[in-house]
Order: structure tokens, then sequence, then C-alpha cells
């Protein structure tokens, strides 16, 4: 099988700044601060890190040092206007010229801990927001003993991406701003906070897959730039929809050791050391229209289970079919493991650290997806 693999890093930074093209009065027009946090997934090619299997850290400090002159400094003095956007855009351009970081997929900026903006390849802002309601709801055609065929609640959360270079046709003379999600989104939170879902027109089987296309269809015709409609039910699962593709998702974390087999003798990365890892299962299928769901997240827990034990709480340099320890190789493995229990999972990212890890995918055209 072939498969795309983009290494991913990350970094902080504390940074005032000022929004003067906003109006007088607007929040962010006078000096405020943020505690940002950049990332870069990059497609590298062989060779470029020091050593195979050392791309996540050599892509970690790159980045680092790409931001340090906008820590604790006013960024102002750097860009010019620093919306979120434009920090993105200062980002890639300086990693793709001075940090020589080539094959850069997607820089992203996270100014708030609800908010942020992501450049795709070809350079276009998906700004993104993310919503929570308080509801419960009960899955009416589950087999007898699902457990989530009882009424029971969740805190729903809901991210709008938008994509910002679509805003010209809506006539708006600036792209996309947050406030403009929080009104597109505000009857909506009304709608659905602390209400039970099932009651509502539309939401009868209300799966995150259903939730996500009935938000869709509402807030499209409002918000022409919608990009993704993603809804977490819980935690570690959620749904994406894009107006004609459904995708689940499944978080799992694991405690592991490893060793870099190829890292020089002298680097403590050769040694044994360890991660709690956080694992993201993506899946791609068709709506099952009876049960309102793509494969049940229950169902991709169970199958995967042999895998997930197999390789958490585990030295993983003992598994003799996994080629090295970095997260590469490892989601690698979980995709071709993966695969042969639930062949709707199409990619797999494993972070070693927030932010930082790879992603592996078994589609070569991998699209942004805001999870
Ligand atoms: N594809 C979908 N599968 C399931 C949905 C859904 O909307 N789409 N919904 C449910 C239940 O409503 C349930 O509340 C969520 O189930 P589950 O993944 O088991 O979530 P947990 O957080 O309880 O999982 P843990 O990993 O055990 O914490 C079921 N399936």
């Amino acid at each position: 099988m072939k498969t795309l693999t983009l290494y991913s890093a990350s970094s902080g930074f504390e940074s005032a700044c000022q929004l003067t093209t906003l109006p007088m009065g607007h929040r962010s027009h006078g000096l405020h601060g943020h505690s940002y946090f950049a990332t870069v997934r990059a497609d590298l090619p062989a060779g470029w890190a020091p050593f195979p299997g050392g791309e996540v850290e050599e892509l970690r400090q790159r980045l680092e040092a790409c931001v340090q002159p906008l820590d604790h400094a006013l960024l102002n003095r750097c860009i010019e206007e620093p919306t979120d956007e434009n920090i993105a855009r200062w980002i890639r351009e300086r990693l793709e010229t001075e940090f020589h970081v080539p094959g850069i997929q997607q820089v992203g900026i996270q100014s708030m801990q609800h908010a942020g903006v992501d450049l795709d390849v070809q350079g276009m802002a998906h700004v993104w927001r993310r919503y929570r309601f308080q509801a419960a709801h009960q899955l009416p055609n589950v087999p007898a003993g699902h457990k989530c065929g009882r009424m029971h609640g969740h805190g729903f959360e809901v991210i709008m991406h938008a994509n910002q270079d679509l805003a010209g046709a809506t006539g708006r003379a600036i792209s996309i701003d947050y406030d403009h999600l929080d009104e597109v989104w505000a009857p909506f939170h009304m709608l659905l906070n602390y209400q039970c879902l099932n009651q509502i027109d539309g939401l009868s089987n209300p799966t995150s897959e259903v939730i996500s296309a009935w938000l869709w269809e509402r807030i499209k015709p409002l918000l022409p730039e919608l990009s993704w409609i993603t809804v977490y039910e819980t935690g570690s699962c959620g749904a994406n929809f894009d107006g004609s593709n459904y995708r689940i998702w499944k978080e799992l974390t694991l405690d592991s050791a490893i060793q870099l087999k190829r890292a020089p003798t002298d680097s403590p990365l050769r040694g044994i050391h360890g991660h709690t890892y956080t694992l993201r299962l993506h899946l791609s299928a068709a709506l099952d229209e009876v049960m309102g769901w793509t494969v049940d997240f229950g169902d991709v827990k169970t199958l995967f289970d042999p895998i997930f034990k197999a390789i958490d709480h585990r030295p993983l340099f003992e598994i003799a079919d996994l080629p090295d320890g970095d997260t590469a190789s490892l989601a690698a493995w979980v995709l071709d493991k993966g695969r042969a229990v639930l062949p709707q999972i199409d990619r797999i990212d494993m972070y070693e650290t927030r932010g930082c890890g790879a992603i592996v995918s078994a589609s070569r055209d991998d699209t942004l997806i805001p999870v």
C-alpha cells in the first residue's frame, strides 16, 4: 500500500499584538496578548533530518527557532497586521526560506483555546472556532443492550471550519473573523443547549454524523465559506462532514517505551525512553441510513483493542515487525494492522507530545482534516 507520511511539529509563544484595521472599540484593536500555539505539517524527503527517524525532533527545533523572534515580543514589530492568518503566513514563509523546510502541507496558528487558522497546501486560510453545548440523546436504532440506546447526555463540541479565501463571494469587506462565526453559531446554541436532541426536528436519530450533517445543511446557506463541520460527541470521538463525505475518528492514549534504533550512539533518543502517545484513528465510510452512523465508535474500539493491547504499556522496540520506534514508523505499523481489521481506517495520527508526531495516510492526496 502506498501511503503519505506527514511529519508534524509544534511550538508555543507568548506575544502581544494590536489589530489596527479592526474598528476602534473592538476588543482586539487595542494592545492585548495571547499564548499562541503554532503547528506545521510537512512531507519531508528522505535524508532531510540528521538521521532517519529524527524528522519530528528536527522539524520541532526549526519551528521553535523560526517563532523565537515572536516570543515575549510585540508581533506588530515583525508582522504588519498580526492576525492569526498573517502570523501563519509569516511562519510558513520563514520556514521555507530561512529554515529550509520543504514540502509544507499545513501551518496552523491557535491564538485561543477554542479558535485558530489553518493554512492549507494551496495557501488557503481555514478559520476555525469551537463551540460547546450540553444536551441529552438516545440512539433509537441500536441493537438491544447497546449503551447508546439508553437516554444519556454529553458535553458536545462543534468546530466550524470556514475557508476564508471563499469570503469574497459573500461581499464582506474583510475576510471571515471569529465574531462572524459567533454570530452564525448563536441561534444554534439556543436551539441545542440544554435540550434533548431527539425532540428536535431532523434529529430523531442524533448520532455525531447526523448532527454534523444537520448543522451543515442549516449553516452552509448562512456561511458559504463553511468547509467542515466537526462534532465531538465525547473528548475522544466524533465526526466530520464536508457536505458530501463523512469521516469519524476515535482517539486513544498509549503509554509505551521506545528506542530510535537509527539515532547516533550518543543521542538520548537511541536509548530506552517513552511517551504518552495520542493515537487518532480516522475512518471514512458511507453513512448507514438506518443506524445513522458510518462505523460504531464502540465497534472501532472493540476491533482495534487487540492492536491497542499489543502497543500500550509495552516496550515497542521488542515488536519484531516494527522497523523503528519513531512516530512515523509506529503510525505506519498501526495503519497496516488497523486496516486488516477495520478497512475503513484511512489515516493514523500518532503524537508523542502535543502537535509533535506523524500522520500516515492511505490516500496520497490527503486533504486538510480539521481534527
Ligand atoms: N459512528 C458513531 N458511533 C457511535 C455514536 C455515533 O454518534 N456515531 N454514538 C454512540 C453513543 O452515543 C456513545 O455515547 C458514544 O460511544 P463511545 O465511543 O463508546 O464513547 P465513550 O466516550 O463512552 O467511549 P470510551 O472510549 O469508552 O470512553 C456510540 N457509537
